[in-house]
């Protein structure tokens, strides 16, 4: 049975009221989207809802990535309108890279309140994404922590807490989870596939079987050493090609743990770093 695409947990509808309440409180929307599938873990609803609210779409775990595709990637979106960035939260991100970019994007805002007189220079922005896309890791390194909350700090609302972090950035605290609603398959394979599905809302053979597809066509050699693999297995269809797998890491005949193997591999770069969005497709 494939990834049950219509799952769409109750919190969301609540996480959308919450994220729906913040944003008259921000001046910019930090939308975090997972590198290995940047266009398949935008979350549609995200723009949508934010209106006119400026945007950046910020490519989280770049570090597992493949970095040409990062960058192919990076200027698709910019040629589509979206203000992008890409970050490794491995190495420590600093926030001037992000002040950076989100004062570029207000640019004129910016101005326009320093010509009302209002002499705060502080940017305020929340967080959002998908589940496990890596919104608690990014709000931690640019706010050290220790940094926490600036509650009391003039002209924000009170009860909500901000993050201070470096370059004059303001942080919700609270970084907003916002589910997919899959519009097909292959896109929730691919989300599951990065992690971003609670287990146990796929089935980990398909999504390993996917994986397989995926990493035959466009890593096969890595594939090759990882599992033992011949030639000859590479003329195996995708099912029979787990089979050998399962054997060949000594699972018998336990696909279903073997499957698992496959995806947690794939997620502990064992298999290299990749991407599964191609933007050649989406542009054809
Ligand atoms: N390799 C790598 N791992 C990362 C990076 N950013 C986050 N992670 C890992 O990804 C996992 C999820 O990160 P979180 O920061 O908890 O993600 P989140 O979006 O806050 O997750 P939810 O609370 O489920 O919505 C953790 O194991 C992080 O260590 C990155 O840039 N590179």
């Amino acid at each position: 049975m494939p990834v049950n695409i219509q799952w769409f947990p109750g919190h969301m509808a609540k996480a959308l009221k919450q994220f729906k309440a913040n944003l008259p409180k921000v001046d910019i929307v930090f939308e975090l989207v997972d590198a290995r599938c940047p266009y398949s873990s935008i979350n549609p609803e995200i723009k949508k809802i934010s209106k006119d609210k400026p945007h950046l779409l910020i490519l989280t775990k770049s570090d597992l990535a493949d970095p040409k595709m990062t960058q192919r990637w990076l200027h698709y979106f910019r040629h589509h309108g979206y203000a992008a960035i890409a970050i490794d939260s491995k190495q420590h991100v600093k926030s001037g890279k992000i002040a950076k970019a989100a004062r570029q994007i207000l640019g004129g805002q910016l101005e326009h309140r320093h010509q009302r007189g209002i002499k705060s220079n502080n940017v305020r922005a929340i967080c959002v994404g998908i589940p496990n896309v890596g919104k608690s890791t990014l709000l931690n390194q640019l706010v050290h922590r220790r940094a926490a909350q600036v509650g009391n700090t003039p002209g924000v609302t009170k009860g909500t807490q901000w993050l201070r972090s470096g370059n004059g950035l303001l942080l919700l605290d609270t970084p907003g989870i916002l589910w997919h609603k899959f519009q097909n398959q292959t896109i929730a394979d691919k989300i599951s596939l990065v992690g971003s599905v609670k287990a146990g809302q796929y089935y980990n053979d398909d999504v390993a079987l996917y994986a397989l597809k995926f990493f035959r066509n466009h890593h096969p050699d890595e594939l090759a050493k990882r599992y033992r693999l011949t030639k000859a297995d590479f003329n195996l269809n995708d099912v029979d090609l787990l089979l050998k797998i399962t054997k060949n890491v000594g699972m018998r005949d336990d696909y279903d743990r073997a499957s698992l193997r496959v995806i947690l591999d794939t997620r502990k770069e064992k298999l290299g770093r990749f991407t599964l969005d191609d933007v050649a497709k989406v542009e054809a």
